[in-house]
């Protein structure tokens, strides 16, 4: 069931080093039900999540089955079939600024049982994720931490943060432009058959978005257990342009107390256009009996609160790193992108592990295009692999870090470093993978 490009051997060196601490790492054959349930239950256990039922693991055998799915056994416990540890990783679409993807190496469901902690497991299991896709010629790894203390040893940087919007509903009048288009509302199964193509246009817009997996749609829209509450709750709406095209939608539920609350949980709102991400606000925002509108993941530049009569109706928590990213081919990453200037920067990077090690010159023309070769000149900048992984969406500024003292060089190089690889739109990720 995995799927066949994803399937590249345990590898070797991670392999061997568990194996001298009794363990054995391995593919997990996803076809086989009784040992990807073996794998789920620990998968959900690492993350405190109740065990899943056999219509749950069914369910996301078929949605999550075609990824490399990977545990470590260890074979003197008192269930060995049960793994101690997990991981998956596929190759995902990561966008970057110029409306283009490059493949990235998503990682996710890392996790080590308690019984097996702090012994080097997580590091073998990382460490032969970034193995493996250099060998697969993936150049950077992605994934959504639970906790910001973990990754950055593997050179992980936070790349494209997200932030919950909440609005206090009653206190905001519309201010924006009124819509040239329609909004429908559309049953969760109808939107499913539109949501891909829709999305597709819409995640192309904003650095740090990456393409989300069929699976993920039928169950962000409730299909996998239809007659569950929270699937029977869940509203979508689509925005029409004017001449009738779909550019956009919500996804969202309403949570209702009695007698006259309640408040709109948005959970995904993407919108190809400005006109349709400015219409489905305003549709979420005229909820009657409603007193918050909330929003998880979103931008931390929201145009949402110029489009308001009373922007302190708007307030922001919970700003996370989110999206990290980990260069592993410097050249390939940064000729993936656009940048806003032309220029000529020297950057010498610095990577632990070896991957991206070395002096680069960078290059971009007044298209934006980037041209990347190896040097050995003076470096303009001397920064490391999380701080390059950090700027390289655009999302932190070359001069943030170096005031941190994170990234170092002249200050002509750096203050040209902030303009050129600043993006149009703030890089951006909204979902957990
Ligand atoms: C992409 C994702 O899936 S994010 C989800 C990560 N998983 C979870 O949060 C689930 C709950 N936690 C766990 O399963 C485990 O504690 C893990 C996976 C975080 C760590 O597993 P372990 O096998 O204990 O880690 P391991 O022993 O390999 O530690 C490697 C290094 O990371 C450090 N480390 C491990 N976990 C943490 C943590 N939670 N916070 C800070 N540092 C940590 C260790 O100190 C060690 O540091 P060093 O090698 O630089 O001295």
């Amino acid at each position: 069931m995995t799927e066949p490009h994803l399937v590249p051997p345990a590898d070797a060196d991670s392999v061997a080093a568990l194996a001298a601490r009794g363990l054995r790492y391995a593919l997990v054959d996803t076809s086989d039900a009784v040992a990807f349930a073996h794998w789920l239950g620990a998968d959900e256990r690492g993350f405190h999540a109740p065990a899943p039922t056999p219509e749950r693991t069914e369910s996301a055998r078929e949605r999550v089955g075609y990824r490399r799915t990977t545990g470590v056994y260890d074979g003197a416990a008192a269930e060995p079939e049960s793994p101690v540890a997990t991981t998956s990783s596929w190759v995902a679409q990561l966008t970057v600024p110029g409306g283009r993807t490059m493949d990235a190496w998503a990682v996710s469901s890392v996790t080590v049982a308690p019984t097996h902690r702090r012994r080097g497991i997580a590091r073998a299991l990382l460490e032969g994720e970034l193995r493996t896709a250099v060998a697969a010629g993936v150049p950077a790894a992605i994934l959504t931490a639970s906790e910001a203390t973990i990754y950055g040893r593997f050179g992980f940087a936070p790349a494209a943060p997200a932030t919950t919007v909440s609005v206090a509903r009653r206190r905001v009048g519309w201010a924006g432009p009124p819509p040239a288009g329609t909004v429908h509302f559309r049953s969760p199964a109808a939107l499913r058959d539109e949501v891909e193509e829709i999305a597709g246009r819409a995640l192309l817009r904003t650095p740090g978005e990456v393409d989300r997996w069929p699976g993920f749609w039928d169950r962000m829209l409730g299909l996998t257990d239809p007659t569950s509450e929270r699937s029977r709750g869940i509203r979508a709406a689509r925005y029409d342009d004017a001449d009738g095209h779909p550019r956009g939608f919500v996804a969202y539920s309403v949570q209702r107390t009695e007698p006259d609350h309640g408040t709109v949980v948005v959970d995904q709102l993407l919108a190809e256009t400005d006109e349709a991400y400015r219409a489905l606000w305003r549709f979420v925002l005229e909820h009657d009996f409603v007193d918050e509108v909330r929003a998880t993941l979103r931008s931390v530049d929201e145009p949402l609160r110029w489009m308001v009569s009373d922007p302190r109706a708007i307030t922001t928590s919970e700003y996370g790193d989110h999206l990290w990213l980990r260069i592993l081919d410097a050249a390939a990453v940064l000729e993936a992108r656009t940048y806003s200037a032309p220029s000529r920067l020297v950057l010498r990077i610095d990577d632990p592990l070896g991957y991206a090690s070395g002096t680069v010159v960078l290059e971009t023309d007044a298209a934006g295009r980037a041209f990347v070769h190896e040097s050995d000149e003076p470096a303009g900048i001397r920064l490391g692999i999380e701080e390059l992984g950090a700027i390289a969406l655009g999302a932190t500024r070359p001069s943030v870090l170096a005031a941190a003292g994170r990234l170092a060089g002249d200050a002509h190089a750096i203050r040209t470093a902030d303009r050129v690889f600043a993006a149009d739109r703030m890089p951006h990720l909204g979902f957990w993978f």
